[in-house]
């Protein structure tokens, strides 16, 4: 007999820097999803991509920044704290040993990260921690043959096995996401133009003051 329990939803970035994009989809899945609590977490040091243009304290204080007002929004910095590579199996494990066995742990990621699942460090034991919640843009498709393909159909649920069960589940659900990037922002600043409403205004103010992002042109708004 399932029983009720607590759910967890974490939603991992390199938020450089945080941006509507990241806060609308947080947000949108606490709702929609009933999470309990919705935590982003930023990673220190993410080993398949390039390192952040800014150092983990300047994600953190941006981050802190962008949801002082949002009570539905927490963040959890522990990769930070942690330092060295960042794997989510890390993560996971260190939460689950923090939370019981009890607890529902959910890792939200898009559909574009599901793709590249099996390149995860010891990705096998991700779903042993945690549910997958995978985000797809309508329109988009789910792979229909391969290794994600595969784990997809083993471990299809629905939103009610997140509150069910602790672990174990994947969740797709169809979200549109707002066309916003880092990337993009980063590139705005570079060339003196204003990222301004792609972000929150106390983030960009941060942005501004201590100089971040401008490695040629100077610019504000
Ligand atoms: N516009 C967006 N709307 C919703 N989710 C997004 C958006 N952009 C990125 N994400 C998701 O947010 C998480 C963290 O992404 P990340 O920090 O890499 O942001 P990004 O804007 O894609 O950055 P970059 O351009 O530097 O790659 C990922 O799961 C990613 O799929
Ligand atoms: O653990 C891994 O090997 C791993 C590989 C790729 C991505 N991740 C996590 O997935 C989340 C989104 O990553 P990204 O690059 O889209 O910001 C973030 O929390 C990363 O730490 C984790």
């Amino acid at each position: 007999m399932n029983s009720l329990r607590r759910t967890i939803a974490l939603f991992g970035g390199t938020f450089d820097p945080v941006h509507f994009g990241h806060l609308r989809m947080a947000l949108e899945l606490k709702v929609a999803l009933e999470f309990d609590e919705m935590r982003l977490l930023p990673s220190h040091q993410p080993r398949h991509r390039q390192t952040p243009g800014v150092s983990s304290e300047h994600r953190r204080q941006m981050l802190a920044l962008a949801i002082r007002d949002c009570p539905q929004l927490a963040m959890d910095d522990r990769e930070l704290r942690r330092g060295g590579a960042t794997y989510t199996v890390d993560t996971l494990e260190e939460l689950r040993a923090e939370l019981g066995d009890s607890v529902s742990i959910s890792f939200c990621m898009g559909l574009d990260s599901l793709l590249t699942l099996t390149t995860w460090h010891r990705w096998q034991r991700l779903l042993e921690l945690a549910h997958l919640v995978v985000v797809t843009r309508p329109g988009w498709h789910l792979p229909g043959e391969g290794e994600v393909a595969e784990l997809l159909s083993k471990h299809s649920g629905e939103q009610h096995h997140l509150r069910e069960q602790a672990s174990g589940r994947i969740v797709v659900r169809e979200q549109t996401l707002l066309p916003i990037s880092a990337t993009r922002i980063r590139e705005l600043i570079a060339r003196g133009h204003s990222p301004r409403f792609l972000l929150p205004d106390a983030v960009l103010e941060y942005i501004e003051d201590k100089r971040l992002y401008r490695t040629a042109a100077e610019g504000g708004c």
